[in-house]
């Protein structure tokens, strides 16, 4: 039960869900909350704080002064902390599971996978951190001509110094933990700015690391609506590194921030090429499980099927029968299509079903919607000139478009503003290296659709999907800077006797 238990201090009085600073759990002096809207009800089922400026100013004071002493923890007691924040996240996944089921109507056991994926990428990073972290290199001045041996040059990762996290609505444990974990063990501070929904989640993931026991002030979360507080903490003077993930949002914060290193992971409109040799089992296993996935709401979600016109048919006929298959109501009874994340949300992609109609898409369903649940749609025959082949309906509808060769597919894919995730259906691995290198994507998936897990793998946005790469490893690297330290020799010295 949210807010119960080694929970309880995280909720006031009044029902409403405490932002958390300085290393303890607080009530806003706003004396206003944030109301969170049970997508399947689209009645208010928690509240969260709306912090002020003010409150974002001490955050910010008391992350930089925390991140001084954080930065002469020694690595090996910074991974120690985070595999117990691993560990105790793992303890509570039921509750904070069930914070995911009412916040963002995620299926109870993608809720359920999510919170342990979160504790296993905290664990994984806290190893890889001490690796990588651990080592630095060791150059010499003579490699460089004209130079003789009188130089070493010793280099070292060092923190950024405050890391501002935002994470999506759809991941609001996963992809703030990929934030989170990888700033700490650089020796950064952190602060967290969650997603309206999913922030109790995210609340609940707070306190598994103030139970860890980390240091007071080094992890803040503030909450509140992101039109309201967003730029405020974007802009922040006190700000080192944003790391962002969501739509359009995220290109607009680019334009605001300062001279800092930024992370971005953005939408995505994932393409799935399908050849004339495709295994079209395999392929509709992919595209159903790639395009209906938490109703369609990720960004590696396939978001347009480019088929070969030789196969199309055969290809439509089984996507439909399993979409068929899919079971559709409420999240607490783990149905594959749950309602979308806000009535917003429903609307706009009902704006793209309505104008595919209008222009002539072939409606292989009825389409459905009640309040915001959305039957899974499929849509053959749909053409350039409708919207839904080039926007992200971040939504249960999946366009299919016939394509007559394998270039013309590729041209689609490229054209498209974002570059996230493709992938391709052959049986011939040297077509698919040959497309995949054509793709204008950071990842090309051959023969399964578009994934960003596992959480160790490098996962890139080209275009407006986004700005330098995540993945446990890269996010380290890019929380960090280099330091180099020069030691300067009187006369040369050859270590060769
Ligand atoms: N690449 C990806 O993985 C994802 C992409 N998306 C794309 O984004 C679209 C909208 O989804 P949504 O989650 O609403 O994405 P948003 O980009 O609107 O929100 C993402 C995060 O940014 C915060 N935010 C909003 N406005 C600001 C601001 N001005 N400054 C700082 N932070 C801000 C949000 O807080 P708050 O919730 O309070 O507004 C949320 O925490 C989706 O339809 C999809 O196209 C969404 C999720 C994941
Ligand atoms: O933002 C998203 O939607 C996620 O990055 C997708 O992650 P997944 O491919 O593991 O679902």
């Amino acid at each position: 039960m949210a807010g119960s238990g080694v929970f309880a201090e995280i909720v006031d009085r009044d029902g409403v869900f405490k932002y958390y600073s300085d290393g303890m759990w607080k009530t806003s002096s706003s004396g206003k909350s944030v109301p969170i809207i049970n997508p399947t009800t689209r009645k208010t089922y928690f509240k969260v704080q709306a912090c002020t400026q003010e409150e974002v100013n001490k955050v910010m004071d008391t992350a930089k002064i925390a991140q001084k002493s954080w930065a002469r923890t020694p690595l090996w007691k910074r991974a120690e902390l985070l595999h117990k924040a691993a560990a105790v996240l793992k303890e509570h996944k039921a509750p904070i599971a069930e914070c995911l089921v009412k916040e963002i109507a995620k299926p109870a056991k993608d809720a359920v996978t999510e919170v342990v994926r979160s504790g296993d990428l905290v664990s994984y990073c806290a190893e890889e951190g001490v690796r990588i972290l651990g080592e630095g290199k060791f150059l010499v001045s003579d490699s460089f001509p004209g130079n003789e041996r009188t130089k070493y040059c010793l280099t070292s990762k060092i923190p950024l110094g405050v890391v501002l996290a935002i994470p999506p609505f759809n991941y609001p444990v996963n992809l703030a933990v990929s934030k989170i974990a990888p700033a700490l063990i650089a020796g950064n501070s952190l602060v967290l700015k969650p997603p309206t929904q999913g922030a109790v989640a995210a609340l609940h993931m707070v306190h598994c690391f103030h139970l860890a026991g980390f240091p007071k002030g080094l992890i803040s979360c503030v909450t509140g609506k992101g039109s309201e507080i967003g730029d405020f903490l974007t802009m922040h003077p006190g700000v080192n590194c944003i790391s962002f993930t969501g739509g359009d949002t995220g290109i607009a914060i680019s334009k605001k921030a300062g001279m800092i290193p930024l992370q971005m992971e953005l939408g995505g409109k994932d393409a799935c090429i399908i050849l004339e040799d495709a295994d079209l089992d395999l392929a509709a296993v992919n595209i159903v499980k790639g395009g209906f996935s938490y109703s369609g709401q990720r960004c590696t979600a396939v978001k347009v099927v480019l088929v070969m016109e030789s196969v199309a048919d055969a290809l439509v006929e089984k996507v439909k029968a399993k979409v068929a298959k899919l079971t559709v109501g409420s999240p607490e009874d783990d149905c594959d299509i749950t309602p979308v994340v806000t009535e917003s949300s429903a609307n706009f992609i009902e704006g793209l079903v309505m104008d595919a109609k209008q222009k002539g898409a072939t409606f292989c369903q009825e389409y459905k919607r009640e309040g915001n649940l959305i039957w899974p749609l499929l849509l053959d025959h749909v053409r350039p000139d409708m919207r839904i082949a080039w926007e992200e309906p971040f939504g249960p509808v999946l366009p299919v478009i016939r394509i007559s060769s394998v270039e013309e597919g590729i041209h689609h894919c490229n054209a498209s503003n974002f570059g996230l995730q493709g992938c391709i259906f052959t049986r011939d691995i040297n077509k698919a290296i040959l497309i995949s290198d054509a793709m204008e994507t950071g990842t090309v998936q051959i023969n399964s659709a578009p994934a960003r897990g596992p959480d160790h793998f490098p996962f890139q946005g080209l275009k407006d999907s986004g700005i330098g790469s995540q993945g446990i490893t890269n996010s380290i690297n890019m929380m960090t800077k280099i330091k180099s330290t020069v030691i300067n020799l009187p006369t040369p010295s050859y270590t060769m006797g």
